[in-house]
């Protein structure tokens, strides 16, 4: 006799997992821009107090959730239930009819982020387990400096055993060979993901979203302990410091004292970036590094609703909070 399978009708979530820098972003922007005809809610998770990634996304009409108070695999886990708790509601016609229209959720965790308690969520909640689907885990990998993060830390080397798909991006950076023995080394470490490579992080998003690629007996394989809640470290030394300054910035000063902290410090400072106001330019820059590599230019015009300043973030081990603060007054143009 014939089954019937059921349908599964419950909203599908992606999971976005990367190392600080790698381009998840970029993927976003990437997801929102291109032309699929889905409404995608994104919810935004950031290291650090501030977060600077909402300012970047694109997305017109999509629904921007942040959630910066603190890393969305440990204590934030409450927040991100009850943002899908809200999002749920207002989807099943009981909450902001605004917030209601859309057809999956992409989920950007801070690059610092285990993504095995995140998508842990979506198990051991009920009422979220009965409403969302988690449909993959996407990994985003900087080619360029995937060597050092996955020899360092923990967090990136979860990030890339538990991804259902394998991003090995900005391939540009990096010589073929090298390219080959990181390919080798993923795949070594999760033979059953797919792998792409990427540039700018694009890619046919048929081959991120909608995949069904999740599966917790294969997870299971690999963490046992996958659906029990039990804690689990970060590195202590990383930390994240945030300036402010509303007066117009000197982008020169500002180009040198990173090139003079990062000549004996790039290797510890995972990232940074901001949104500036410089003096005589009036559109708002936006500035990104990752290690050594960063990069500025001129966005767009400050809007009519935002009173233009300058926010920047820097996340790394051994930052001298004090040095950093009286630099960053310094580069107050003259
Ligand atoms: N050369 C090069 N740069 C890239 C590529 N993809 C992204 N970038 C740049 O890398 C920087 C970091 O990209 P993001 O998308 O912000 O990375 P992220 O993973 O969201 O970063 P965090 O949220 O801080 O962890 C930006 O300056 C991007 O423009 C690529 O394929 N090649």
């Amino acid at each position: 006799m014939a089954t019937i399978q059921e349908v599964d009708d419950r909203i599908p979530v992606t999971i976005l997992t990367g190392f600080l820098g790698a381009g998840k972003t970029t993927l976003v922007n990437h997801v929102l821009t291109a032309d699929h005809g889905q409404k995608i809610a994104v919810i935004v998770n950031e290291y650090g107090e501030i977060g600077i990634d909402n300012q970047l996304i694109e997305g017109a009409d999509e629904e921007i959730i942040e959630m910066n108070n603190g890393c969305i695999c440990c204590t934030v886990r409450g927040d991100l239930i009850r943002i899908l708790t809200e999002l749920m509601q207002a989807k099943l016609g009981h909450g902001d009819p605004r917030k209601g229209g859309f057809d999956r959720i992409l989920i950007e965790t801070t690059g610092l982020a285990d993504p095995a308690p995140v998508a842990q969520t979506f198990f051991v909640d009920e009422t979220i387990a009965d409403f969302y689907r988690l449909d993959a885990i996407v990994t985003v990998v900087d080619a360029k400096h995937a060597g050092q993060h996955l020899d360092e830390g923990h967090e990136a080397q979860e990030q890339v055993a538990f991804a259902d798909v394998i991003l090995l991006n900005k391939t540009d950076l990096v010589a073929e060979t090298d390219l080959v023995q990181l390919e080798q080394r993923l795949l070594a470490m999760n033979p059953a993901a797919k792998q792409y490579r990427t540039q700018q992080s694009k890619i046919d998003i048929t081959h991120i979203l909608g995949i069904e690629a999740f599966d917790l007996a294969t997870k299971l394989e690999i963490d046992p302990g996958f659906l029990e809640e039990e804690d689990h470290d970060h590195d202590d030394d990383v930390a994240s410091l945030y300036f402010r300054e509303t007066r117009p910035l000197d982008i020169d000063k500002v180009n040198r004292f990173l090139s003079d902290w990062l000549q004996d410090h790039g290797t510890d400072t995972f990232r940074y970036k901001g949104v500036l106001q410089i003096k005589d330019v009036d559109n708002r820059v936006v500035f990104q590094g990752i290690h050594m590599l960063f990069s500025s230019y001129a966005d767009r015009a400050w809007k009519s609703n935002e009173t233009p300043l300058s926010e920047f973030v820097i996340i790394g081990r051994n930052l001298d909070e004090t040095w950093f603060r009286e630099q960053f007054a310094g580069c107050v143009a003259s």
